[in-house]
C-alpha cells in the first residue's frame, strides 16, 4: 500500500458556530479538549491503516485506490450479506465498527466463515432482544400461540410460528421488512424465512418436518401488527398482488438441487450470480421464471397447495432454463431494478413453486446516513459513488464506515447533494495516475447539514516512517498556533481547525522523512528554510519532543521541505490563494505537500519551462497574488482589498520571511481593553451638531476645533497646519519637563510589568491632539476636518530594507509636508496583556509591533490597566506595522486623533509627514524608544536607522562619524 488514510470527524450540531463560540469562551480550557478529540481521530484511523500498511508491505503493494475500493466493497458485501440474514444496516454498522476496531481493520477475520464473527455478534444482540420480546409477550397473553396452531391446521406446510422461526435465525420480524418472499397458496401467503440451519442440512431433506425455515405470515410482513389483522390477510392472497411478481421454478424429476445457503440477488436476470462466499457448495447456474403481477391472470400456476403439500422451494439450477424457455419473454421485461427477492435453494423434491417478489421501495436518500437500505440500493443496481463517510453518531474515535450516496450525475436522487454538502470536497481523482497520487498529501473535508464534519488526511507513508506523535506534542503545537492568533479570525471554522490538527499530526508524524527527503533532494539553490531562527523541526523521536520546549513543528513547515522553491516562498506563512510563478516544474514537483487541492501546478504559457504554484496555506496573511519572476516576488496588494488603495510588496530575494499577519483596516479590541464609543458619551459641546457642509469653509471654527485651541489642525488642502505640525515635532524631539505627566500613585505601565517592586512612574508625554468631526456632527463626509477617518490615500509599498531592518515601508509618490499618510492599526490591548505577550514570546520575536497609546494622563488620579492601552500589530495590523524607526529626523510623526469620542483613553494614532518625502523614499518614525532602557516595550534592537541623531550607543562609530559629517556642515 502506498498511502495511508487518516480521518477524523466531529459530530456537532452547527459545528462551526458552536465550537467557535465554545473556544472563544474559554480558549485555554477548550482548545486542548478539541485538539484531543481530533487527535483521537487521527490516531484511531492511523493505526488500522498503519498495520495494514505494514502487513501489505511484506506482500504486494496495493494502491490507495485499490485499498479504498476494496474497503468499500468489503463493507458493502458485509451489509449485503447481513441484509439477507435480515439484519438491518442499523444493526450491522455498530457491530461491524466494533469488529473492525477489534481486528484492526483486518477483514479476513471478519469475513471468515461467512462473517461468522459478525453474525455471532448480531445474534447475541438479538438473543437479548428476543428475550425481552418474549418476556413482553408472556405478559400480553397467548394470542400468538393460538394463531400458530390455526396456521398449522390450515396449511399443509411445515408452519412454525413466526416468532420461533425468527428466533431460530436470530432475526427480528421487523428485519424482514421489504424482503418478503411469498408462496402462492389459495388461502394464505407464505413467507420464506431465509436460509436454513446448518443442522438441518444433514437430515433428510424430504422430510417436511426437517424444513423449518418456511412459515406463513401476512405478506404485509408486520409481525408485530395486530394479530387479528393478520388473520384477515391470511384469508386472501390477493392482497399482495399489485405489488408482487411471480417466480415460477421447477425441479426436474429425480433431481435434487444442491444446497445453496442463500443469496440475495439483484432482480436483473443477467446478473443473477451467487457470491462465492455465500455458497456452501457448487451450484449450477440459476434459472428463473418471473412474471409480472399484472400477468398473473395469464399465468398458469398450480396452486402449491394442490400440487405440493410443501412450501415453495426454488431450484436455482432450473431457473435459467425456464427463463430462456417458457417465461423468458414475459419475465425479462417484467423484472426491473425496483424488485428484489431472495433466491433460496432448499433440498427438496418440490417441482413447482411460485414466489412473489415484493417490490422494494428505495428509501429517500435524504436519510442516507440512517437508512437501512444501503444493500437495497446495491441490489437495485443503482450506481453509487462509494466513499468513506461517517456514521452519524456523536462519539468520536470511530472506525471508518461506508455510506453510499447516489451519483447525482446520473439523475438519481439529486437531493442528496443538499444533504451532504461537501464544503471542500476533493477526493482523489480515480483517473489520476496512481504514481502521481502517491506523491500527494491531501485532505478531504466534508460536512453535512446534520452537523457531521469529516476530515480525511491522505499522506504518503511509502516515503515516510510514521511515528505517531504524542498527544501533548500535537496539543502544544495546535495551541501555539491558536493561542497566538486567537479564534477571532472571521474565517475560523471547525473544519479548518480539524484540518490544522490533521496537518499538524501528519507533519509531526512524518517529520523524519521530510528531513530525509530534504537531504536527499538535489540542492540546486541553497535553502534558508533550515536555518530560519525560531522554526525548528521536530526531532524524529517525537516522544522526546515533549521535553524539548523549543521544538515546534509548524504546520507551515510542510511547505519548507522543498529546497528548490525560493526561500521566500518556502518560508512563507502565506494564507489564501497564491500564485507564485517562475519555478521549474522538476524543482517543485516532488514537494511532498504538493496537494491537489492546496497547491496546483499551473502551466505558465508565457514563461517557458516554468510553472506557477497556486495553493492555500492556512496562515495569517492572505495575499491575492504572488508573482515570482527574475528573482523578485511581487505581491500586488497585501491589504486583501481592506483599503481603498492597494499596498504592494516586493521581495528581492534576500533572506527575509514574508510577513505573517492579518491585515485589518480598523483597530480591534483584543480582550480587556475598555473602549467605549457611544453617542451618549459625546455631549453637544463636544461635537458640531449645528454645522453643515464643510466646517473648514466656515469663518468661525466649530466646537470640534476647541480641542486644538480653537483652530482646526488642517488646512483647506487637507494638510496639517504648519504651526500645529511644528509644535508637534518640537514636542517630540525636545520635550520639556512640563510636557510630562508623572503618575503620583500607581503607574499602570509599571504595574503591568508585574514586578515585585513597582518603580516610580517615568513620566508620560502629554501630546497635542487633533479632533476630527464625526457622526454626531452636522457636517458632511467631505468636511475638511475629516482626514484621518477617510483612510489610506497614498500609494505605498512594502519592501526589504537594504540596511537589514527587515521589511520597511516606502511611498511610491511624492508627499508634501504635513500630509496624512496612514493610521496605526492593531489589536487594542492593555499594558498587562502586552506584557504577557512579550513574556510568551520570551523576547524571541525578531520584530515587535507595539505602540503605546495616550491614556489621558493627568485627567484621573489613578489609571487602571483597562484604560492604559496599547496597539499591538504583531498579529493584526495594517501598513503601519512596517514602519521602521529612525532617531530624530524621521519622515513621519505620530499625532493622536480623536474621532469618535473626546475620551482620550483611546485615540487614533495618525502619521503625518514631517517634511517633503520623495517617491521611493522610506517612511520612518521615531519610536521614541530609550535604547538604554531594557524594559522598553519596543524591543531594544540594534538601531540601523543611519541617522546622525541616532541615540543607540551601539551604533557603529565609523558610521556615525561618516553620517554626522554632512549634518555638521
Ligand atoms: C514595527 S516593526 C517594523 C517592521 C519590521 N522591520 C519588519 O520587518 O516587520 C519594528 C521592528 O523593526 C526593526 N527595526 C525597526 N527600525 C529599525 C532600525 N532603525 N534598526 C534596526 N531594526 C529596526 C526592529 O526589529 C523592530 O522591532
Amino acid at each position: 500500500m502506498d498511502q495511508i488514510l487518516l480521518s477524523g470527524h466531529l459530530s456537532l450540531v452547527n459545528a462551526d458556530i458552536f465550537v467557535k463560540m465554545w473556544l472563544l469562551e474559554n480558549l485555554t480550557c477548550n482548545l486542548p479538549y478539541l485538539t484531543r478529540r481530533a487527535y483521537g481521530c487521527c490516531v484511531q484511523y492511523q493505526q488500522p491503516f498503519e498495520s495494514k500498511f505494514k502487513r501489505e508491505q511484506r506482500g504486494s503493494h496495493q494502491s490507495l485506490l485499490e485499498m479504498t475500493q476494496t474497503q468499500r466493497k468489503k463493507i458493502a458485501a458485509a451489509c449485503k450479506y447481513m441484509k439477507q440474514l435480515g439484519f438491518s444496516r442499523e444493526q450491522v454498522n455498530p457491530k461491524l465498527k466494533e469488529l473492525l476496531v477489534l481486528y484492526l481493520n483486518q477483514w479476513t477475520f471478519i469475513e471468515e466463515e461467512n462473517y461468522k464473527v459478525l453474525v455471532d455478534a448480531l445474534l447475541l444482540d438479538n438473543d437479548q432482544h428476543d428475550k425481552r420480546i418474549e418476556s413482553d409477550k408472556k405478559e400480553t397473553g397467548s394470542t400468538s400461540k393460538n394463531k400458530e396452531v390455526k396456521c398449522k391446521e390450515e396449511a399443509p406446510l411445515h408452519c412454525e410460528s413466526s416468532a420461533s422461526t425468527v428466533r431460530r435465525r436470530g432475526l427480528r420480524p421487523r428485519d424482514l421488512n421489504g424482503l418478503v418472499v411469498t408462496s402462492k397458496l389459495p388461502s394464505m401467503e407464505t413467507v420464506l424465512v431465509l436460509g436454513r440451519e446448518e443442522n438441518v442440512l444433514s437430515s433428510n431433506s424430504s422430510d417436511e418436518e426437517s424444513i423449518p425455515l418456511i412459515k406463513r405470515k401476512s405478506v404485509r410482513n408486520q409481525m408485530e401488527k395486530d394479530e387479528s389483522d393478520d388473520e384477515d390477510k391470511l384469508s386472501t392472497s390477493e392482497h399482495c398482488e399489485p405489488l408482487t411478481k411471480r417466480v415460477r421454478h421447477t425441479y426436474p424429476d429425480n433431481s435434487k438441487p444442491p444446497f445453496v445457503k442463500k443469496s440475495l440477488v439483484s432482480a436483473r436476470e443477467d446478473e443473477i450470480k451467487l457470491p462465492q462466499t455465500f455458497c456452501l457448495e457448487e451450484t449450477p447456474e440459476p434459472a428463473l421464471y418471473i412474471k409480472s403481477p399484472y400477468e398473473q391472470n395469464e399465468a398458469k400456476f398450480d396452486s402449491p397447495q394442490q400440487s405440493h403439500p410443501h412450501p415453495p422451494l426454488i431450484d436455482s439450477s432450473h431457473m435459467r432454463a425456464e427463463l430462456s424457455e417458457e417465461g423468458a419473454s414475459s419475465s425479462k421485461k417484467s423484472v426491473t431494478s425496483e424488485y428484489t427477492f431472495f433466491r433460496e435453494s432448499i433440498n427438496s423434491d418440490r417441482a413447482d413453486d411460485v414466489l412473489y417478489l415484493v417490490k422494494q421501495k428505495l428509501e429517500s436518500c435524504t436519510d442516507l446516513i440512517l437508512a437501512e437500505n444501503v444493500a437495497d440500493m446495491y441490489q437495485n443496481n443503482i450506481e453509487f459513488n462509494c466513499g468513506e463517510l461517517f456514521y452519524n453518531e456523536p462519539q468520536l474515535n470511530e472506525v471508518l464506515l461506508p455510506l453510499m450516496y447516489p451519483d447525482t450525475s446520473n439523475g438519481h436522487n439529486s437531493d442528496v447533494e443538499d444533504e451532504m454538502k461537501f464544503l471542500e470536497y476533493d477526493h482523489l481523482n480515480v483517473d489520476d495516475d496512481v504514481d502521481s497520487i502517491s506523491k500527494m498529501t491531501q485532505f478531504d473535508i466534508a460536512s453535512s447539514s446534520k452537523g457531521e464534519v469529516k476530515v480525511s488526511l491522505i499522506c504518503n507513508p511509502s516515503k515516510t516512517h510514521f511515528v505517531i506523535p504524542s498527544l501533548e506534542s500535537v496539543v502544544k503545537v495546535v495551541e501555539e498556533k491558536y493561542e497566538r492568533f486567537k479564534i477571532i479570525d472571521p474565517d475560523f471554522s471547525v473544519m479548518k481547525f480539524m484540518e490544522n490538527v490533521c496537518e499538524c499530526f501528519m507533519a509531526m508524524a512524518t517529520q523524519s522523512s521530510a528531513d530525509k527527503h530534504l537531504n536527499s533532494f538535489p540542492q540546486t539553490k541553497k535553502s534558508d528554510s533550515q536555518e530560519t531562527p525560531g522554526k525548528i523541526y521536530c526531532p524524529n523521536n517525537l516522544d522526546n519532543h515533549q521535553s524539548n520546549s523549543n521544538c515546534s513543528a509548524k504546520i507551515q513547515d510542510l511547505i519548507k521541505i522543498a529546497p528548490s522553491v525560493p526561500k521566500a516562498v518556502a518560508l512563507s506563512d502565506l494564507e489564501g490563494l497564491h500564485c507564485i510563478s517562475g519555478f521549474k516544474i522538476p524543482d517543485i514537483i516532488d514537494i511532498p505537500c504538493l496537494r491537489k487541492r492546496r497547491m496546483h501546478i499551473l502551466k505558465d504559457t508565457k514563461i517557458k519551462h516554468s510553472c506557477g504554484v497556486a495553493g492555500t496555506q492556512k496562515h495569517h496573511i492572505s495575499f491575492t497574488e504572488v508573482k515570482y519572476q527574475d528573482d523578485v516576488i511581487h505581491i500586488e496588494d497585501i491589504t486583501r482589498g481592506e483599503e481603498t488603495m492597494k499596498v504592494s510588496l516586493v521581495h528581492s530575494g534576500s533572506s527575509e520571511d514574508l510577513p505573517t499577519f492579518m491585515y485589518i483596516q480598523k483597530s480591534i479590541v483584543y480582550d480587556k481593553a475598555y473602549v467605549n464609543f457611544t453617542l451618549a458619551r459625546i455631549s453637544d459641546e463636544e461635537c458640531c451638531s449645528h454645522c453643515f457642509g464643510d466646517c473648514l469653509a466656515s469663518p468661525i471654527p466649530c466646537e470640534c476645533a476647541r480641542e486644538t485651541g480653537g483652530e482646526f489642525s488642517y488646512t483647506y488642502e487637507g494638510l496639517l497646519k504648519e504651526k500645529f505640525l511644528e509644535e508637534c515635532i518640537s514636542l517630540n524631539q525636545d520635550p520639556k519637563a512640563h510636557n510630562f505627566f508623572h503618575c503620583k500613585e500607581r503607574c499602570p505601565l509599571e504595574i503591568s510589568n508585574n514586578k515585585h517592586e513597582i518603580n516610580c512612574c517615568k513620566g508620560h508625554l502629554v501630546k497635542k491632539f487633533i479632533k476630527e468631526c464625526w457622526s454626531k456632527c452636522g457636517c458632511n463626509k467631505n468636511c475638511g476636518n475629516r482626514v484621518v477617518q477617510r483612510g489610506l490615500t497614498v500609494n505605498l509599498q512594502v519592501f526589504q530594507t537594504p540596511e537589514g531592518k527587515g521589511w520597511g515601508l516606502r511611498t511610491l509618490e511624492n508627499l508634501p509636508r504635513g500630509a496624512f499618510v496612514f493610521e496605526h492599526v492593531g489589536e487594542i490591548v492593555t499594558n498587562t496583556e502586552l506584557f504577557a505577550r512579550m513574556v510568551q514570546t520570551r523576547g524571541n520575536d525578531k520584530h515587535t509591533y507595539p505602540v503605546l497609546l495616550d491614556a489621558d494622563w493627568g485627567s484621573e488620579k489613578v489609571l487602571t490597566d483597562e484604560v492604559a492601552l496599547c496597539l499591538d500589530a504583531t498579529f493584526y495590523g495594517n501598513v503601519a506595522r512596517f514602519l521602521n524607526h529612525r532617531c530624530g529626523d524621521a519622515t513621519l510623526i505620530d499625532i493622536p486623533v480623536e474621532i469618535e469620542t473626546p475620551d482620550h483613553h483611546y485615540h487614533h494614532v495618525a502619521f503625518f509627514t514631517t517634511r517633503e518625502v520623495a517617491a521611493m523614499e522610506e517612511l520612518t518614525w521615531d519610536y521614541g524608544i530609550n535604547f538604554n532602557d531594557q524594559e522598553d516595550p519596543v524591543k531594544a534592537f540594534r538601531c540601523l536607522c543611519g541617522s546622525s541623531l541616532c541615540r543607540d550607543p551601539r551604533q557603529p562609530k565609523r558610521k556615525l562619524k561618516m553620517l554626522s559629517c554632512p549634518m555638521a556642515l
